[in-house]
């Protein structure tokens, strides 16, 4: 299939043509410059933002200095009859610890969500008893990590668990609040590198804290990193530089796992390139696919990549959709892999791969709407368990025919927004595949409001070519956040309302469905959507 560069435990084989790109690189000593966190690099304009950014290039050898304590801690908390790890974060302080905990096996319950029946599930009395809370907050004043902080010690302290501020973990950068908070309280703290990134920062506490609580071996991570690091000035084989002309070849990149041991890096590498590189109505679009050669894989304005654990770049997908990029080596690896790519991908493209400039706007808009109330809105057509807004026809079907003619012009993607419940309501993840299987467009799946923290940055900063679909829904049991005067439902909406209007005000076409019964208007979207050619 093309060329393959092995180095430092880690292969990269693609049949893509990116020797003039990998050329520029290595021309303009773009490796190098990054190895030397020179901040310079990706124009004036990005200066000050990398000069604090770069600790990603080797602050993992540092994370050495977490593995004695950690261990320490899980010791503690197994001999306090505490053995589950329950995360609170969003984004970069959620998504590596979850690739490691699904790679490794390790359970860790992931609360990147403000829907009330996920959260709840979480705080069931036995379950709770044996829980300890890693809450990973970088700024430290994230909303949905602070909601669901909050209820987290409203439920310990609910079921009788004495001192419940020992059952937190805090990670933070030095001088948030929630470092203040740690230290009033008596929660453990572990400060994280200031000069990484949310995205960036999978090898750091963020990534290393919750997963060695839960048991990974998180050195042997680290080792992977290093043992990679090794090939990032390599002249000869330079399997990064060759991953970032990839990422920058084409408008998209769709990513599946290969089956061999890595699983579910799609969704962390999705946040580091869409909020690094989705922005100045450019960069790539990332698709996270449900696994190889899925629906709408494959395409002249895409690139296909699979990542797999194995060293040996064998590809295992289906002759389907043969993809264009394999990257296959361990995890450890594969983190340091992609976030050196993504810098150099940023490069090729112009974009200052640190900031995401509108991921506050959406934010913003959620704030008002909780200090003013929702806006008054009525849905065009009731069809069944589904109210329809933005859209003319009177049916799911209709509605859903009118995103596929909107999204049938070059260029165009599609990208559904679930405001639901990604474990009770996963079914209707479906609908992502269904809708590729019908158009020539990208699909994108983002669960809401996580994927604000990622794919957010790109629907808002990147090319101005989305066509969108919300999907909002009635909840069951609604949760009171203490010390707030809005719920979990209430933010949840506020959330859906917020974005809805960050992206209305792009004039993108927006369709929204809101379940009035989220089990059945799950299944009237799928029986509509299979019902379009
Ligand atoms: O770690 P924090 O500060 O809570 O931020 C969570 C996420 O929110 C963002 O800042 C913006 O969406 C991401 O970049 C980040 O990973």
């Amino acid at each position: 299939m093309g060329k393959m560069e092995a180095a430092g435990g880690l292969a990269v084989t693609t049949g893509v043509d990116v020797n003039a790109a990998v050329d520029r690189l290595k021309a303009d000593d773009v490796p190098a410059r990054v190895a030397a966190k020179d901040a310079t690099l990706w124009g004036p304009e990005a200066e000050a933002e990398a000069a604090i950014r770069l600790g990603w290039v080797d602050t993992f050898v540092q994370s050495k200095e977490l593995v004695e304590p950690l261990a320490k801690l899980r010791a503690d908390f197994a001999e306090q009859g505490i053995d589950h790890i329950a995360l609170a974060g969003m984004g970069g302080s959620s998504l590596a610890p979850e690739v490691i905990s699904r790679t490794l096996d390790l359970g860790i319950s992931i609360l990147d969500t403000t829907d009330p029946g996920q959260i709840v599930a979480e705080l069931g009395e036995a379950s709770l008893r044996r829980t300890a809370v890693v809450v990973s907050s970088k700024s430290g004043s994230t909303v949905e990590t602070d909601s669901q902080r909050r209820a987290f010690e409203a439920a310990f302290k609910g079921v009788g668990v004495e001192d419940s501020a020992k059952r937190f973990v805090f990670v933070t950068d030095p001088g948030s609040a929630l470092e203040k908070l740690a230290n009033e309280q008596g929660s453990h703290l572990f400060l994280a590198d200031a000069n990484v990134g949310g995205r960036y920062s999978a090898l750091t506490a963020f990534g290393l804290v919750p997963t060695a609580l839960a048991g990974a071996d998180v050195a042997e991570l680290i080792e992977q990193a290093e043992e990679f690091a090794t090939t990032i000035q390599s002249e000869g084989d330079n399997p990064a530089l060759v991953l970032g002309a990839v990422i920058a070849a084409k408008p998209t990149i769709t990513i599946a796992d290969d089956g061999t041991g890595v699983v579910g890096l799609g969704d962390w590498a999705e946040q580091l390139i869409a909020e690094s590189l989705g922005k100045d109505g450019k960069g790539t679009l990332p698709v996270v696919l449900e696994g190889p050669a899925a629906a709408g894989a494959g395409g002249a304005d895409r690139v296909y990549a699979t990542v797999g654990g194995s060293s040996t770049g064998l590809p295992t997908g289906s002759a389907l959709a043969m993809p264009d990029v394999v990257v296959n080596g361990p995890l450890g690896a594969q983190f340091l892999a992609w976030e050196l790519a993504t810098a150099y991908a940023g490069y090729l493209i112009g974009i200052d791969p640190f900031n995401q400039p509108n991921v506050t706007e959406s934010k913003e808009n959620t704030n008002r709407i909780l200090a003013d109330g929702l806006p008054e809105e009525r849905p065009h057509a009731v069809d069944g368990a589904v109210e329809i807004y933005g859209s003319h026809a009177d049916t799911v079907a209709g509605a859903l025919g009118e995103v596929l003619t909107n999204a049938d012009r070059e260029d165009a993607y599609i990208a559904v927004l679930a405001y639901l419940d990604r474990i009770d309501d996963a079914a209707v993840a479906g609908l992502r595949a269904e809708l590729a299987e019908r158009t020539g467009a990208p699909v994108t799946w983002g669960w809401g409001p996580r994927f604000l923290h990622s794919t957010g940055q790109f629907h808002k900063g990147g090319r101005q070519t989305g066509v969108f679909v919300q999907l909002t829904g009635e909840v069951g049991e609604d949760l009171v956040i203490p010390g707030r005067d809005y719920t979990f439902a209430g933010l949840q909406a506020a959330q859906a309302a917020g974005d809805r209007q960050a992206l209305e005000s792009r004039e993108r076409p927006l369709v929204r469905f809101h379940l009035t019964d989220r089990k059945h208007g799950i299944n009237q979207l799928l029986h509509a959507v299979r019902e379009l050619s």
